[in-house]
């Protein structure tokens, strides 16, 4: 039966919880309401994923966290619990001082936009140091050099005295996560990490990512619209939608075992179901205008497998198993029996039977 999302189901404990958040911006006037009431749990050691089309509402779910939220919005409803304190209640500059950085931090997309330019990396890496870790003088050059060294960058003493110009953009991210790992975070959040990258240095970033993550005992968000990029870095996956997440699981069960229709439709772009050449299942129509407000399913409209009620009622989250919960009507016991399309259940079975090998 369909039971409210509850994700603790082992003794992992929880660094970050989100409860019932919305929020909302004002624009000329009017009302867009970005995040739509969205429960999630963040387990201490594990990398989750944050995976949904452009204007899902990643970026704005995970500045929320970090107390970057652009002036025009705000937290309407909910809370953000870490460390049992509710940071959607903090109003000055100086308590989320306390927070971002040195507890949470954030590595984005372009690291150009991180480092500063007119800086050697090494004095950037070391101030970090120096600020967050307490370390002065030659025990601060000491850290920045083994920082590097962690990074993965090569002749350490030569290349703390340059300049970001002088890196490659791979190079530059490894320098980011640096920084930020100089500052002894707990969460670390990865927006889009390697969007900008091609193929062979993103999958490098990736791995250097998992070992640190092990190495520094660190908890990973992964915010990226590429569900293929994170297959093998995340722990679990929650999918995004219209504000909404709408299915959250280990990364096995959104891969072979997912049930909502919208997840399908992410699995189906995947390249490597592409290559296949079948006729897949894809996602047509837009999503919908955060404007207005969404009645049922917000994906209702682009669904060729929504009921009725899917237009009138929102979903609850039904269990599937202890750690995979999805937002569907399909999963009612009154709902009609719904299979995936023929291609992805092919994929799905294949998927299972690697899972058992
Ligand atoms: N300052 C703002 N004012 C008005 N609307 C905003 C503002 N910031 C974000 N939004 C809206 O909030 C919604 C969610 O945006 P968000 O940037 O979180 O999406 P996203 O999933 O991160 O997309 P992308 O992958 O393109 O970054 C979008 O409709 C966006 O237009």
């Amino acid at each position: 039966m369909c039971k409210e999302m509850k994700q603790v189901t082992s003794k992992k404990s929880r660094i970050l919880v989100i409860q019932n958040l919305v929020i909302q911006f004002t624009l000329r006037g009017r009302v867009l309401t970005a995040i739509r009431d969205i429960s999630l749990d963040l387990y201490k050691g594990e990398s989750l994923a944050i995976v949904g089309e452009s204007g899902s509402g990643k970026s704005v779910l995970m500045k929320s966290i970090m107390g970057l939220l652009d002036k025009n919005g705000s937290i309407k409803q909910g809370r953000i619990i870490y460390n049992a304190q509710d940071l959607g209640q903090f109003t000055t500059e100086q308590e989320w001082l306390r927070i971002r950085g040195k507890e949470i931090a954030m590595v984005t997309q372009d690291p150009m936009t991180s480092l500063n330019p007119l800086k050697t990396i090494g004095k950037q890496i070391e101030e970090c140091v120096v600020l967050h870790q307490g370390l002065r003088g030659k025990e601060a050059y000491e850290e920045t050099l083994k920082l590097l060294t962690d990074v993965g960058i090569n002749d350490v003493k030569k290349r703390y005295k340059q300049y970001p110009h002088e890196f490659s953009g791979g190079m530059r991210q490894r320098i980011v996560i640096a920084i930020a790992i100089a500052c002894k975070p707990n969460i670390l959040i990865c927006d889009e990490p390697t969007t900008a990258l091609d193929v062979t240095i993103q999958a490098q970033i990736l791995q250097l990512l998992k070992n640190l993550q092990q190495k520094y005992g660190l908890t990973i968000v992964y915010i990226t619209h590429d569900l293929g990029v994170v297959a093998k870095v995340a722990d679990r996956i929650a999918v995004m939608y219209a504000g909404d997440v709408i299915e959250v699981g280990e990364t096995h069960e959104i891969f072979f075992h997912s049930r909502h229709p919208y997840t399908w439709a992410l699995i189906s772009s995947l390249p490597q179901l592409g290559s296949k050449g079948e006729q897949l299942y894809s996602i047509k129509g837009t999503p919908p205008n955060l404007f207005q407000e969404i009645k049922g399913d917000a994906f209702a409209p682009r669904n060729p497998y929504a009921l009725k009620i899917d237009f009138l009622e929102r979903p609850p989250f039904f269990q599937i198993s202890d750690t995979h919960y999805a937002r569907t009507w399909l999963l009612d016991p009154l709902a009609p029996k719904v299979e995936p399309p023929a291609a992805l259940q092919a994929f799905f079975a294949e998927g299972r039977q690697y899972a058992n090998d």
